[in-house]
């Protein structure tokens, strides 16, 4: 597992007396390799969740395990700087992750704090720029003087130099333009499929992710409510509506076709081009039914038999 929490609670507490319990007795488990989605609603405690896979957050009760590495509550913490190179998380907030002077100290900081050197930190951050579609002179500019999808994809930049093996993104698409989202989706499965990490992502745009995650995640009120695929959740809607979450188009649009064509036990096709291969398939399909040539036609009978 790249991520396994057992048992976990999460309080925020500040000097006055006032508490609050973000999360309550989550048990999860994420597989290496994997692209995990992670949705709910405003206050469910997503981001909270997120913050206790790289330490910056330590379970009030339980245990987080990531990678090798065990966060106890009550135990001595582990060192934490081996994780943060290996987990990167890039914040909902991109302001509250860039500091330096310019993008490209932002960018160093990273992978120069984790050991690489100056030549190979500078090769991973040109690259990080180019997978992210950020042109190079934007390394000398403040990051502060970015537009907003700019510093978006500079802060998943920031992160992805850092080569981590688990990419963890807090509504990585918010504030990106429509076609600057479908390249990062690209990217974020490519990450997964191709280079073998582990991507969680955070979002309120399920459909954007719901063709390739494995998983999904949704949490109601601090808790875990449902873990399930693509094909679970077209198969029960109604517990998306029920943690009061949309139901995403490309499931509505998939029940419809497959309760015409009576598919429901079968893999949901989620893009417009499976969907409508599939369509065309099955219409293909029907026609040389329908015409007495399917391969179910009863023996005897040739198309154009009338
Ligand atoms: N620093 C904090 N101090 C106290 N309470 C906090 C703090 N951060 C979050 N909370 C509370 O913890 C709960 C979960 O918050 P969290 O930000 O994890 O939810 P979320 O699902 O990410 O919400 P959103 O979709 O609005 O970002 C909320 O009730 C929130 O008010």
């Amino acid at each position: 597992m790249a991520i396994e929490l057992k048992e976990v609670s999460y309080t925020y507490a500040d000097r006055t007396l006032w508490k609050q319990t973000a999360l309550h007795d989550i048990d999860l488990k994420i597989p290496a390799g994997s692209l995990v989605g992670i949705a709910g609603t405003t206050g469910s405690g997503k981001s909270t969740l997120l913050q206790l896979f790289n330490g910056i957050l330590r379970p009030s009760s339980g245990s987080v395990t990531v990678l090798d590495v065990t966060l106890q509550a009550g135990a001595k913490p582990p060192r934490l700087l081996p994780l943060r190179r290996r987990v990167g998380l890039v914040f909902q907030f991109p302001e509250h992750q860039m500091f330096a002077e310019t993008v490209e100290k932002d960018l160093l900081f990273g992978p120069l704090n984790f050991g690489m050197d100056r030549e190979e930190a500078g090769v991973r951050i040109r690259q990080a720029m180019n997978d992210m579609g950020l042109p190079e002179e934007l390394l000398a500019r403040s990051p502060f003087r970015l537009s907003g999808g700019q510093m978006r994809k500079a802060a998943i930049a920031s992160v992805l130099a850092a080569d981590p093996e688990i990419v963890i993104l807090d509504e990585p698409t918010a504030t990106l333009d429509p076609v600057s989202r479908d390249e990062l989706v690209v990217l974020l499965v490519r990450l997964c499929r191709e280079q073998g990490k582990t991507v969680v992502v955070v979002t309120h745009r399920m459909d954007e992710l719901l063709p390739y995650a494995d998983q999904w995640v949704l949490l109601g009120e601090g808790r875990v409510r449902y873990q399930r695929d693509a094909a679970g959740l077209a198969a029960e809607p109604g517990i998306l509506t029920g943690c009061g979450l949309a139901v995403p188009q490309s499931l509505l649009y998939w029940r419809a076709v497959a309760g015409k064509l009576g598919l429901h036990g079968e893999t949901p096709r989620l893009t417009p081009e499976s969907l409508a291969a599939l369509i065309a398939e099955k219409l293909g399909r029907n026609a040389a039914e329908a015409a007495g040539s399917g391969p179910d036609a009863p023996a005897g009978t040739e198309a154009g038999d009338e």
